[in-house]
């Protein structure tokens, strides 16, 4: 798939612009704060519904204005959708497919699949689990699009169910009868994402060595493990990354769920936390024998991320269309071995988006067409500007 057409209002630095883009590589070029990474910002937004560089919406409107609109046009095997955010200060968002509005925002998942690789990315690696547990569910999301919903079912369920017991922590009193019932929904929605994850790791597994071993060939060898929080409740085989994925998966999961909810119910009310759950779960990354975090080099945690993206790519390329690559100031990061490495999987892509601050960093074998940014100053503030396209 590619994107045919931006545009954006008010969105971080940009007022009002339109960019009209091709298959191939597009290369978004200007200094520093000049704009560049809020264009693949706002692309990854229609993507996942989600920033990779903040969690709240209120940074992506521009400073002094209350809504923000998102639109691209992508065309995917020759065939064309619009869709456009309005990010709204304060009220809830809006989202149109081909000018109609959408019931609900996230009907638009699925429609721009994108992955995305930023500097952002080292957390993958060196950050809390947290951030690996939305690198799974974001890619998850976009491969099974109503995978949304349950998520935010579980989030839902999550907060009530754990401000009920930090009540009973403190009261020193649980209402056991209302607890079964949101042992229940927190059982039901976990149990899909937890299949979902368990999946999707087995899956992503091969690519990610693969990819890991053409980056890195003189480290050591990577490999992934999926951290449960079910305790000794799950049979140990759904942890084997080989096994095959089965049907009534999440069905044996949701039992499995409400039995260790049973097992830790007296620590739970005690501690006033909720401790069973994808939310409590984690992706482990191992070099070798060694967990990654904490052991990997500078140069090696840059690999592995690098590797868990392209390995993104593989996956969703596998299932049938090629994702929109960003690749958001990475070049000037990665040594010789690691920018050929990137450079021959952009070189094959449907379309790829790049941004640079000086165009000496995106390697000379990558033709592109190049889309020149800079900043200008108005009444209304400092705003980015299209200089050039050609
Ligand atoms: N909500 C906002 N309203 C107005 N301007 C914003 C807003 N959020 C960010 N900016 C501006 O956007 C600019 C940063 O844009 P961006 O991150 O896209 O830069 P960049 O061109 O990718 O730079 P670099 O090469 O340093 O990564 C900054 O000047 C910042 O002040």
């Amino acid at each position: 798939m590619y994107v045919r057409a931006l545009s954006l209002h008010d969105f971080r630095s940009w007022d009002k612009v339109g960019i009209e883009l091709q298959p191939g590589r597009t290369v978004f070029l200007g200094s520093n704060g000049n704009g560049k990474t809020n264009l693949l910002e706002a692309l990854g937004y229609l993507s996942t519904l989600s920033s990779h560089r903040v969690a709240s919406e209120a940074p992506l409107i521009r400073t002094g204005m209350s809504k923000s609109l998102i639109g691209a046009t992508v065309v995917n095997l020759g065939r064309e959708l619009t869709i456009d955010v309005e990010l709204n200060q304060g009220l809830a968002n809006r989202a149109r497919i081909n000018r109609s509005p959408a019931r609900r925002t996230r009907e638009i998942l699925g429609i721009l699949r994108t992955v995305l690789f930023s500097p952002e990315d080292l957390a993958l690696v060196r950050g809390d689990p947290g951030e690996r547990r939305r690198f799974l569910d974001e890619l998850s999301t976009t491969r099974l699009p109503r995978l949304a919903a349950v998520r935010s079912d579980y989030d839902r369920v999550l907060r009530q169910r754990s401000a009920l017991l930090k009540t009973a922590a403190r009261s020193r009193r649980a209402d056991l009868g209302t607890l079964d019932v949101w042992d229940g929904h927190l059982a039901a929605h976990g149990s899909i994402l937890v299949a979902e994850r368990l999946k999707l790791v087995h899956e992503l597994a091969p690519y990610l060595i693969e990819a890991y071993r053409s980056i890195a060939p003189e480290s050591r060898p990577s490999s992934v493990r999926y951290k449960s929080s079910l305790g000794d409740s799950l049979p140990p085989e759904f942890l084997d990354i080989a096994r095959e994925p089965v049907r009534d998966d999440a069905e044996v999961l949701e039992a499995v769920f409400l039995q260790e909810l049973a097992t830790v119910r007296s620590k739970e009310i005690e501690r006033g936390v909720c401790l069973v759950g994808p939310h409590r779960d984690d992706l482990e990354l191992y070099l070798g024998s060694e967990p990654a975090k904490g052991f990997a080099s500078h140069g090696e945690s840059w690999s592995y991320a690098l590797s868990l993206r392209l390995a993104s790519y593989e996956l969703l390329r596998a299932d049938g269309s090629d994702p929109v690559l960003m690749l958001d100031d990475v070049f000037a990061e990665l040594d010789r071995r690691r920018r050929s490495a990137l450079a021959s999987v952009a070189a094959d892509a449907e379309q790829v988006l790049i941004t640079a601050a000086v165009g000496d960093d995106v390697p000379a074998e990558l033709e592109a067409d190049i889309v020149e940014v800079s900043t200008e100053q108005t009444d209304l503030g400092r705003v980015s500007r299209v200089v050039s396209t050609s």
